[in-house]
Order: C-alpha cells, then structure tokens, then sequence
C-alpha cells in the first residue's frame, strides 16, 4: 500500500488562534496552540504580532504588516476553515477594524455558502501577567454583533465600559459592580461575556477564582438559561504560575465549542481546563509560570459551581435526597396503567409512568393504581411530573425536568423519602443537577427522538463518555432518547449504567416480550474497561 492511499481515520475541529507570540513560551499563540492540540482539534493560527516577552516583562511589541494579517486569513479559509475562532492579542486600531471588515464578509459569506456557524470568543488581551500593558486603548466597538463571547478580566472589563474614564477598573471592587459592568459590556458589544475575577485574588475572593458569565444568547443552550447571568465558582489553587490562563481558557472554549457543545458547557469545561493547568503549573524563569496541559477535565472537583445572579428562579442546594443503591437496569417509560401492568408481569424493577393528557382527575386515578401496582410487584415505579400525586399516593420516586424542578417542592419530596430523578441535556445542566444531589441524573437524548419534541440536539456518544466520565462515579447515571435494540452495546461501552426506552417498548407489536429482549440484551452486553 503506498501512502498516498492510506485516508485519515478521523477529522479533528479546525480552531483559528488570532493572536500574537509570546516569546517566553506562556502566553499568546504558544498556549493556543497547545490547549487547542490538548483539547483534540487541529490548530491554525494568524499571527497579529510579536512580543518581545519573558515571564517578567514585555520590552517591545511589534504588528505583522496589514498584507500578512490579510494573507493568512484568506489563505487558512480557502483550504482549513474553523469551526471556531479564538481572538487574543491585537497589536493596534487597523488590525480590529480590518479583522472587523473580515469576520463580517469573508467568514459571514463562507458560513451561509456551508450552513454552519462559527463561534468567535475574544479575549480583549490589554495586559500581560506581567502588568506590563499591551493595547489598553483600543477601540472593540468594530465587533459590535460579531462576537459569541468576549472574556475580560476586570481591569479590560473596566477599561471596555468606561473607555474615558482612567479610575474605572478601581470602581469595580465587588461583585454587583462588576455584573453591572459585565450587563452593560454584552448590551454594548451585543454578545455573551465572561467576566473573569481570577486576577482579583484578594481584593475580591480569596479562596475562590469567581467569574460572572451573562448570557444575552447562546446558540442551541437550554432557553431555561438564555437572557441570564450567572456566577461560576471555582476553587482558587494556590500558585503563581498563572502566565497565559486567560489565552488558555478562551481558546479551551473555542476548542470545545468546536467540537459541538453549547456555550454554557464550553464555559464551565475550560474554566476546569484552566484550574486543572493551574494546578498542575510548573515555575519557568522568574515571573509567573505557565499552565500545564492536562487534557479533557473529568473530575469533578475542577467544575465550577453555578450560582444564578438575576431575579430569576434558581435551584435550591443541600437537600438530601433517597439514595438509590440498586442498579435501576433496562429503564421503560410507559403512558398507560394497562402497560405499566403488562411490564411488571415481565419483570420489569424499575418503571415510569408518564402522562401527558387527561383531566387531572384521571391523571390521579391512573397513578394511585399505578403505585398500588408498583407495590404489588416489588417495583420501583417513578411518576413523571405529578409530583404531588406522587407523594399523596406513595410512589417510590418522581422524575422531574429541569424546568419543572422550579415548580416543585423539592423539601417535601426530600422529606417523604421519595426518590427523584432529575433530566439533563448538557455539562450544565449535569452540574445544576449535582448541586441539588438527586438520586439519578437521567441524560438526553442520546440520538434522535420522535417521542418528544426536544430544544437540544442529540448529545450522541461521544458526550455521554465525559458526562459519565465526570459523575459516574456519584450518582447513578440513565441514558435516554432514541435507544433501541441497535445502540445498546455502544451505549454500554460508555460505561453509563442504566438505560431508559420509550417507543423500543411501547411500539413494539408485543412491549412486554419486547421489554424482556432488551433487558436481557442490556445485561448482555460488555461495558468498555
Ligand atoms: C428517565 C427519564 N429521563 C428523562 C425524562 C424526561 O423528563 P422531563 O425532562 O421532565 O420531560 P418529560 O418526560 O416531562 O417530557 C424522563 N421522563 N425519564
Ligand atoms: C421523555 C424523554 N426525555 C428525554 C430527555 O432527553 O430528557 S428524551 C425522551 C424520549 C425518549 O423516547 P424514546 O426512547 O422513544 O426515544
Ligand atoms: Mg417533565
């Protein structure tokens, strides 16, 4: 075989890196490249400048010619377009009105021509870790629409609201200043922001490196978490190795938006990246070292804890809920008694019955017979929703959404011993549904459903891997939506532990021989090691 013949076995996400050189190794392209490289995409890059840097000063900064800056856009996009660009460092007025100018045309032509959209985070890099400053005057209103997300610290965030005002960052000293500045930042620029307050260290939180991410729009994100903002805690390790951890963590959201998650996931993943780096930092040179590169987070020490910081609802922490210890195994989710009943006679341990029409009076019929069935075989039966005729009837356990977790009275369930299962749709979901400890955490859809209409897109394989990577070693984990007969042993090989089926059950000409097939098949199968 000659090479020419051998194919490449998988494609890897193209993400852009626009930003300058850090000769010192810990910043600019130098960190963009390795996250991007860690994070299993390929890496471009345009190159704005050079700095003349080491980890304790910046001595000379110098812009590529306006021809290089445009060539290398151009070239890249012809042959390695991105599925998602991360903007750092650029070195004067020109560069943003011309990349401005570029970002609008260029790459607005080639996303309509391909039908895909590519996400834009800039870093609004004005400051080395040093202190030394690097553009702390330029003008960003040129990206006004154009951005996904832009990242400052509070010294640019300050700089960016209040461009006359020098005394501006000294007024951000506490939180509510700096979500007000942070709302006012993604009215202006009209897009998403992350207010990053790890360089506050003291002045603001010690212990914490707390971000504050306002999220005027995200694309394909639960519209339970748009038009929102929240605060993201993490812990705050102690080192001063810190050099390069705002270029590192915008373009560990570029990388991981590029390999299709939404933004709010792409945010809590990278900020684990940044910690993780941090953590593991080692000393080079006498200023702040850089971060080491730890590949895809997965312990869940390093994920942020979310806090909402608007009026709006929020999920209520420190309840104790029924712990299951039993695996709940092949999962089936049922609309009617006469089913329910059918799939307890074959055997069926753990079941749900899920109404979605009727009077509430036949709702309450259907689940008082549906719990006296469950008692009856030994079961145990959750009821989808109707969490007060749960409790009132005694059902083993309840199984809520995230949307209506809001409307319940999650104290009283807690307090009755039932069980609750929560739903999730992504990492920050999985994260809401960690803090409030639930006794299963169910995650869709796997693959494409009919069964219900669904806001997100299938998370498919792939996803399921980390989000069981990250919690299944704390709560029992179920995989649901378009799981059948075909998928079971790819499912099984993420290692999730139970399944939950609707239509492989409900649609089958007989559900309770095939009930029994797949539990079978499910116990059958080999999970990875
Ligand atoms: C096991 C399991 N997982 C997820 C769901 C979906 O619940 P929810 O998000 O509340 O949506 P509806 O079922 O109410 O449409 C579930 N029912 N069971
Ligand atoms: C009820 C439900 N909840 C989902 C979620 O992702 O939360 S997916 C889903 C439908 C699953 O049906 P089927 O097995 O027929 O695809
Ligand atoms: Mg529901």
């Amino acid at each position: 075989m000659t090479v020419s013949m051998l194919k490449p076995l998988a494609t890897k996400p193209v993400v852009w890196t626009i930003a300058g050189s850090d000769s010192g190794g810990g910043a600019g392209v130098q960190a963009d490249l390795l996250t991007i490289q860690d994070l299993d995409c390929h890496p471009c890059c345009v190159l704005t400048c050079l700095t003349a840097q080491s980890s304790v000063t910046v001595s000379l900064v110098e812009a590529v010619s306006v021809e290089m800056f445009s060539a290398q856009l151009n070239t890249l996009l012809q042959d390695l377009p991105p599925a998602a660009i991360k903007i750092g460092l650029l070195a004067n007025q020109s560069q943003i009105l011309l990349l401005a100018n570029w970002l609008k045309n260029e790459l607005c032509s080639y996303q309509k021509g391909c039908d895909v959209q590519v996400s834009i985070i800039l870093d609004p890099v004005m400051f080395a870790t040093c202190g030394d400053a690097l553009n702390p005057r330029l003008d960003f209103s040129p990206f006004d629409g154009l951005l996904t997300l832009i990242t400052p610290n509070i010294a640019e965030l300050a700089a960016l609201v209040d461009k006359n005002d020098v005394n501006s960052a000294a007024r951000l000293v506490d939180q509510a200043a700096c979500l007000q500045a942070a709302q006012s930042l993604s009215k202006q620029l009209n897009c998403n922001v992350l207010a990053k307050g790890g360089d506050l260290g003291p002045t603001w939180l010690a212990e914490c490196s707390q971000d504050i991410f306002v999220c005027r729009d995200a694309q394909g994100s639960s519209p339970l978490h748009q038009g929102r903002s929240f605060l993201l805690s993490g812990s705050r390790v102690a080192s001063k190795n810190t050099h390069g951890s705002g270029c590192t963590l915008s373009s560990a959201i570029a990388s991981v938006m590029a390999q299709g998650y939404v933004l709010h996931d792409a945010i809590v993943v990278a900020k684990a990246y940044v910690t993780a780096g941090i953590a593991a930092s080692y000393q080079v040179g006498c200023g702040a070292g850089p971060l080491a590169r730890t590949g895809w987070p997965s312990d869940l020490r390093l994920y942020p804890k979310i806090t909402t910081l608007d009026s709006g609802p929020s999920l209520p922490e420190g309840i104790e809920f029924h712990s299951i210890d039993e695996s709940l195994g092949l999962y089936p989710v049922v609309d009617t008694v006469a089913l329910l009943q059918s799939l307890l006679e074959a055997g069926a341990k753990t079941i749900q019955l899920r109404i979605k029409e009727g009077t509430t009076q036949y709702i309450e019929q259907q689940i008082d017979a549906a719990v006296q069935l469950g008692r009856d075989y030994k079961a145990k039966l959750f009821i989808n929703d109707h969490w007060e005729f749960a409790l009132k009837h005694g059902a083993y356990g309840i199984h809520l959404g995230q949307e209506d977790l809001n409307r319940a009275d999650l104290v009283k369930i807690a307090e009755s011993g039932t069980a609750l299962g929560v739903s999730s749709h992504s990492y920050f979901e999985l994260l809401l549904a960690h803090q409030m400890t639930p006794s299963y955490i169910a995650l869709g859809h796997i693959f494409p459903t009919t069964t219900k209409e669904m806001p997100s897109a299938p998370q498919g394989l792939d996803k399921l891997t980390h989000y069981v990577a990250l919690l299944g070693e704390h709560y029992p984990l179920v995989a649901i939506g378009g799981i059948e007969a075909s998928n079971l042993e790819a499912v099984k090989q993420t290692q999730v532990h139970d399944v939950a089926v609707v239509r492989a059950v409900t649609q089958a000409e007989n559900p309770a021989k095939a009930y029994k097939r797949l539990s079978e098949l499910w116990e059958a199968c080999d999970a990875a090691q």
